[in-house]
């Protein structure tokens, strides 16, 4: 019996200065714990669901995101087929901040594709991952889709995601504090209309990072790390986030923002002693409960991770 798991990586939307539009994936140093969900493919009867992981329990019992993508995906690509038995391995917190849903999505996606052999192509593929994490979180990004997916940092145009080429030697402090916000909520605090001078200061950060990073010039792609659209608007509505950012810019943090809608938060060194110091406080001042976690993170090169296996039936 044939069977596909897929691994794929935890995200960081936004970036700063690509709302919608700019995205990371990560990949954690120190730890051996997988850093993103793993959703596994095999023949069934019907459509069944066993979820496991750390965070599993926190899954809605009805209307996982698994479910939906391999309804969809064989009504539209494998109308042939008689059922399937999915497996995910919940391994990211939900509503963090952390691209859970898109891990999710991209996971079982890549993972039914592959199963039945491929009929989408990537650029296909990574429609279709767009279109149902934008079902669950209210409207359609692909900031944490395209990372989880392709790996690295992923600037979304027009049609399609273009790698950016970043700074290997920069480390991505990542800490969730352990509590929930919902994507959804964390839009419908954000304006509908944004003044003229907010949008031209957006444009020119996004390509001012966006060329910086062309040119490999680390000074000023840290320079303009700063959110002018969203973080105004959300960052009283994380608790403890703006003392963090302020105790982290102390230390000598280069950057440091919210990753995706929070409440998860970034901050950027270059430096490791300085990583693990303000993984150190962030640890003690910033996480909340058991739940929470701090990680010291390169951009994981790597998105989704494919182990296919032919297992034999036993009579
Ligand atoms: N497999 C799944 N993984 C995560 N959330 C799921 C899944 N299936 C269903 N959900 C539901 O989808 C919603 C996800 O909400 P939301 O988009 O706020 O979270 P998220 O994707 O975890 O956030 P973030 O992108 O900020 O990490 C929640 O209501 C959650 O219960
Ligand atoms: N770009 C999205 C990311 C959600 O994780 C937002 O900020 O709402």
């Amino acid at each position: 019996m044939k069977s596909v798991s897929v691994y794929a990586p935890a995200s960081m939307g936004n970036v700063s200065v690509g709302f919608d539009l700019l995205g990371a994936a990560l990949e954690p140093l120190y730890v051996e714990q997988p850093f993103g969900d793993v959703v596994t493919v095999t023949a069934g009867q019907g459509i069944s669901l066993e979820c496991r992981g750390d965070y599993a329990h926190f899954l809605p019992k009805q209307g996982n995101i698994v479910e939906r993508c391999a309804e969809r995906f064989i009504e539209r690509h494998a109308p042939q087929c008689q059922g399937l038995a999915l497996t995910l391995e919940k391994n990211l917190p939900i509503g963090s901040g952390l691209g859970s849903s898109a891990s999710s999505v991209v996971a079982a996606l890549a993972a039914l594709n592959r199963y039945f052999d491929d009929p989408l192509e990537p650029q296909q593929l990574l429609q279709f991952m767009g279109e149902l994490e934008g079902e669950i979180s209210g409207s359609v990004h692909f900031d944490n889709v395209a990372p989880s997916y392709l790996g690295g940092m992923q600037l979304m145009l027009a049609d399609d995601a273009q790698p950016l080429p970043c700074f290997d030697n920069w480390y991505w402090l990542v800490a969730y504090p352990g509590i929930t916000l919902s994507t959804a909520k964390m839009r419908a605090l954000l304006p509908s209309d944004v003044p003229m001078t907010t949008t031209i200061g957006f444009g020119q950060q996004l390509a001012t990072f966006v060329a910086a990073c062309y040119r490999q010039d680390e000074q000023q792609a840290l320079a303009v790390l700063n959110d002018v659209l969203a973080e105004p608007h959300r960052a009283a509505h994380i608790p403890g986030y703006q003392a963090a950012k302020l105790q982290l810019q102390q230390l000598g943090f280069e950057a440091v923002g919210i990753s995706g809608s929070g409440p998860t938060l970034f901050a950027v060194c270059r430096d490791e002693q300085l990583a693990k110091q303000g993984a150190d406080y962030l640890q003690t001042h910033y996480v909340t409960n058991q739940y929470g976690l701090v990680r010291v993170c390169r951009l994981a090169r790597q998105g989704v991770q494919y182990m296919e296996h032919q297992l034999n039936a036993v009579n």
